[in-house]
């Protein structure tokens, strides 16, 4: 990755005071969850995501952050609660808003180019017209030359950075990333996370990202909700706290170095319990 690509890690955190008093680009509503019917793995959950706020759901393995996202993109309904976007009421109705899944799920049998058009030839656009908006993300996003490559020729920050490309393309103005540097070696992730940050900043984009690493979500994000709970032993999840994270405290040096990441992180984790 070209030294230009990563800048510091906090551009992205901007929207810590962005639209106070708007209605949030996203919102979730004392949502609860289920996927029984019978069984709360969430209990009312509120949440929300200014436009142009990258935010961090944390929370333990298990605590209910994928049942979320579920419900934030409209795959599940949930038992009570809204989802809005924009203030319009979307519970239970997919395709308003994009969704990027832990591993990139690029099929190994399509060019580069081909993967990230793939949304949008599924919903009918025309495939040289795809093609046409595809190609010139390109180079903004780091992979000018790997239009006609193969998934497995890239490496794996590449790849991720492809299928946040195809993400992208998607076309909705709110992207929920489930763990989306997961799969990646330590340096690439820290490489990769900065990346993204820049790319959020550069593209206004409003995000909602979990994570189960502290760190990575108090680099990332303007605002972090702690989730706490332990529904596999009948204790439904619920949000133990928001914590503000002040990124503009580091000037232009590394943020993960101040005292003002230390004492989020440590509020994070005292949440987490
Ligand atoms: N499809 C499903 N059907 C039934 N129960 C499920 C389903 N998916 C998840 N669960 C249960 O719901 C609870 C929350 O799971 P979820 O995957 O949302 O947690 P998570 O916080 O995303 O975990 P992880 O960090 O390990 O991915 C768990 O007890 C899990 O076993």
């Amino acid at each position: 990755m070209g030294a230009g690509v990563i800048a510091a890690e906090r551009g992205a955190a901007s929207g810590a005071d962005a639209g106070a008093g708007d209605v949030p680009a996203l919102e979730a509503r004392s949502l609860t969850l289920s996927w029984d019917g019978q069984t709360t793995v969430v209990d009312r959950i509120s949440l929300t995501v200014a436009s142009g706020e990258v935010v961090c759901l944390v929370g333990r393995s298990g605590c209910g952050k994928t049942t979320i996202l579920h419900a934030l993109s409209g795959l599940t309904r949930p038992l009570s609660g809204q989802v809005l976007l924009h203030g319009e009421d979307i519970t239970g109705t997919p395709g308003h808003v994009s969704y990027m899944l832990q591993k990139d799920l690029l099929l190994p049998s399509r060019r580069i180019i081909d993967n990230v058009c793939l949304p949008m030839l599924l919903t009918g656009v025309p495939r040289a017209e795809a093609r046409a908006k595809a190609e010139p993300l390109f180079e903004r996003f780091g992979l000018a030359g790997t239009e006609e490559k193969w998934p497995a020729e890239l490496s794996g920050g590449m790849r991720q950075r492809a299928a946040f490309m195809r993400t992208y393309l998607m076309g909705a103005d709110v992207t929920l990333l489930d763990e989306p540097f997961s799969a990646l070696d330590a340096i690439t992730r820290v490489e990769v996370r900065r990346w993204f940050c820049d790319m959020a900043r550069e593209l206004g984009l409003s995000a909602l990202v979990i994570t189960h690493d502290v760190d990575e979500a108090v680099s990332m994000a303007s605002r972090v909700y702690v989730l706490a709970g332990r529904p596999s032993e009948g204790e439904p999840s619920h949000v133990a706290g928001e914590v503000r994270v002040d990124h503009d405290a580091a000037g232009e040096g590394d943020f993960a170095l101040t005292p003002e990441f230390l004492s989020a992180k440590r509020e994070v984790l005292e949440l987490l319990g």
